[in-house]
């Protein structure tokens, strides 16, 4: 074995006991752990231990080689306990018992081989994912999905505890009773009756909470070693040195099984600098699966994430089948979907499509673009909910337990706020752009091109021009008035055809009910007789008739949609979105 440097850490700020992390380095080192001597371990309160370039770094040769017997996998938790893992549920459940059996009962055969690696394995004070944050912690986030998959997934771990736990009949009445009590009672919450000690029994929930958090936290995938002959991709195994490296985004590194060697291996792709942090890199990772599975969030995440969950009538769900929208997250008990926003790509088709089906009328047996637009404005009411919550959610005090809890819940909230924000944008940007390919015609140019009727306003409500028509309230009057104008003809401009054809379609099938009379009746009364007589080349020529203004109403109905942005009203035909 090549002679090797001690190490020493910068201490600065430890959280760890003093020496705990060299005397950990000396112990691979002594076990043929092979660390590259220009790579130099440091610690902070912020990010814990990480590793430093002493000098710069160019060859992209291994920096770690670890030694088999320095893993912690499964084929040691099947020898000690006697028993293979159950088929189905976590593959790696009795693993991470065997490592909370390790940590905390110090009997434990090999506990006193491993214990400078157990020693510098993070304690529960100081973790950081809301698994461990007290239940008025947890209240910081309420509303969020993260406080719903924290909740969910506790709950689920103690049933994989449970199980695993009495398979090999380690659990005792206390553990029974933990069982019962935060599966049976509805009210009980896992948080409140967690104890959060730093010796815990090892076969308690507490121990097992723990190692499953070391475990998602730094666990390497068991495919590295075992190839295409792996039972369950999901198989993890613990890979001491390599694991005190942090994560960055987008770092090219790889691990390998070294055969020859009987050791796994560490390598990076960066070219690094003296002082550069050496990183590892565990994916492309949401802050809502960095914050539950490691403790910490990145600000101005690439690879954030936001699910909006959204529950629609039992029927609809059908609907979206029959009009081809393909739905990758559907739970049909309460007839859910779960949409993911990204910040690559923070509004899904899928999402615009469904409000596109869901803003159809009865007359339209597809989605049109005018749905399609409709779609757009309910979403976007529902965007902009999420976003003022999480806009207030983000004055979030510094009221967790530590600075890092802070740091990170700021950061996860921040993260959703950009994502909902960056989803309310890109509708504006939809918006337009199906207004540029589709070309409807505005109600601003047909209104403009049509002096008479221009100067009947003035007289009949006081508008002189477009903009005066939203600012006193008057476009739908104005919209119902040049639509029975046009089915009067005369028009002195080109107006396209399809708007009388739907006036003539609704006219042919319209059943006209009271509630319909009486609902246009005060507006009719307002200006009918007296229009006619005030200015009857307009409104004393053709069929000026109440029916005629329910009619009309249908048609807006059914071809207008207004811009909520610039409130400009188009025509669109009815066509296929
Ligand atoms: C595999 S360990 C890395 C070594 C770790 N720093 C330690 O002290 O043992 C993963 C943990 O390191 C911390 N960590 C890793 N990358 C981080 C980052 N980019 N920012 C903040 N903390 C990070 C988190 O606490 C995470 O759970």
């Amino acid at each position: 074995m090549l002679e090797q440097r001690r190490f020493t850490i910068n201490e600065n700020k430890s959280k760890m006991s003093g020496g705990a992390v060299e005397h950990f380095v000396q112990w691979a080192q002594d076990n043929g752990a092979y660390i590259d001597d220009k790579i130099e371990f440091k610690e902070n309160a912020l990010t814990g231990v990480h590793a430093i370039a002493r000098k710069s770094i160019k060859s992209s040769d291994p920096l770690f080689k670890i030694p088999k017997i320095l893993l912690l996998r499964r084929s040691l938790a099947e020898e000690h306990f006697g028993v293979k893992p159950s088929s189905d549920g976590n593959p790696n459940a009795l693993l991470q018992l065997y490592l909370a059996k390790l940590k905390f009962d110090n009997t434990c055969q090999k506990s006193a081989f491993f214990k400078p690696y157990l020693d510098i394995l993070p304690n529960v004070n100081t973790i950081s994912s809301p698994y461990f944050w007290t239940a008025q912690e947890l209240a910081a986030l309420k509303g969020t999905e993260l406080l719903i998959k924290t909740k969910r997934n506790l709950k689920s771990l103690v049933s994989e505890w449970f199980n695993v736990a009495t398979s090999v009949n380690a659990t005792d009445e206390e553990d029974t009773q933990f069982y019962l009590e935060s599966a049976s009672s509805p009210k009980s919450d896992i948080t409140d009756i967690l104890e959060r000690s730093n010796s815990p029994k090892w076969h308690s929930f507490e121990a097992y909470l723990w190692a499953s958090y070391i475990f998602s936290s730094r666990a390497f995938p068991e495919l590295i070693l075992e190839g295409s002959a792996i039972d369950n991709v999901n198989q993890a195994f613990l890979f001491p040195v390599v694991d005190l490296l942090n994560h960055a985004n987008g770092k090219k590194v790889s691990w390998k099984d070294n055969l020859t060697e009987n050791a796994v291996t560490f390598t990076t792709d960066e070219k690094l600098s003296a002082g550069d942090e050496i990183f590892n890199n565990y994916g492309d990772k949401s802050n809502e699966e960095l914050l539950m599975g490691y403790g910490f969030a990145s600000p101005n995440n690439a690879f954030d994430t936001t699910t909006l969950t959204l529950r629609f009538p039992q029927d609809q769900l059908g609907t979206f089948h029959k009009m081809g929208i393909k739905l990758d997250d559907v739970s049909t008990g309460d007839s859910s979907v779960n949409f993911t926003l990204s910040v690559q790509s923070p509004l899904p088709a899928q999402l615009t499509k469904v409000f596109g089906v869901m803003n159809k009328l009865t007359s339209e047996p597809f989605p049109t673009t005018r749905s399609q637009l409709e779609g757009t404005v309910q979403l976007n009411g529902i965007l902009d909910q999420k976003l003022s919550f999480f806009k207030d959610a983000s004055k979030l005090k510094d009221s967790l337990g530590s600075p890092e809890k802070s740091k990170s819940a700021k950061a996860y909230i921040t993260g959703q706020k950009r994502i909902y924000q960056e989803a309310s944008d890109s509708i504006k940007k939809y918006q337009k752009k199906i207004i540029k390919e589709a070309k409807p015609i505005s109600f601003k140019t047909l209104f403009k091109s049509d002096t008479p009727f221009v100067n009947s306003l003035t007289l009949t409500f006081g508008v002189a021009k477009y903009d005066d028509l939203l600012a006193k309230g008057f476009l739908q009057q104005a919209l119902l008035l040049w639509i029975v104008r046009n089915t009067n003809g005369g028009l002195q401009y080109k107006v396209p055809e399809f708007i009388d054809a739907t006036f003539q379609d609704v006219a042919a099938t319209i059943v006209v009910e009271k509630e319909d009379v009486q609902e246009y009746m005060p507006f009719y009364k307002s200006l009918f007789p007296q229009i006619t007589t005030k200015i009857p080349e307009i409104y004393g020529k053709g069929d000026w008739g109440i029916k005629k203004f329910i009619i009309a109403g249908t048609v807006i109905d059914r071809l207008v949609w207004t811009s909520p942005t610039s409130q400009e009203a188009f025509f669109f035909e009815k066509k296929a979105a």
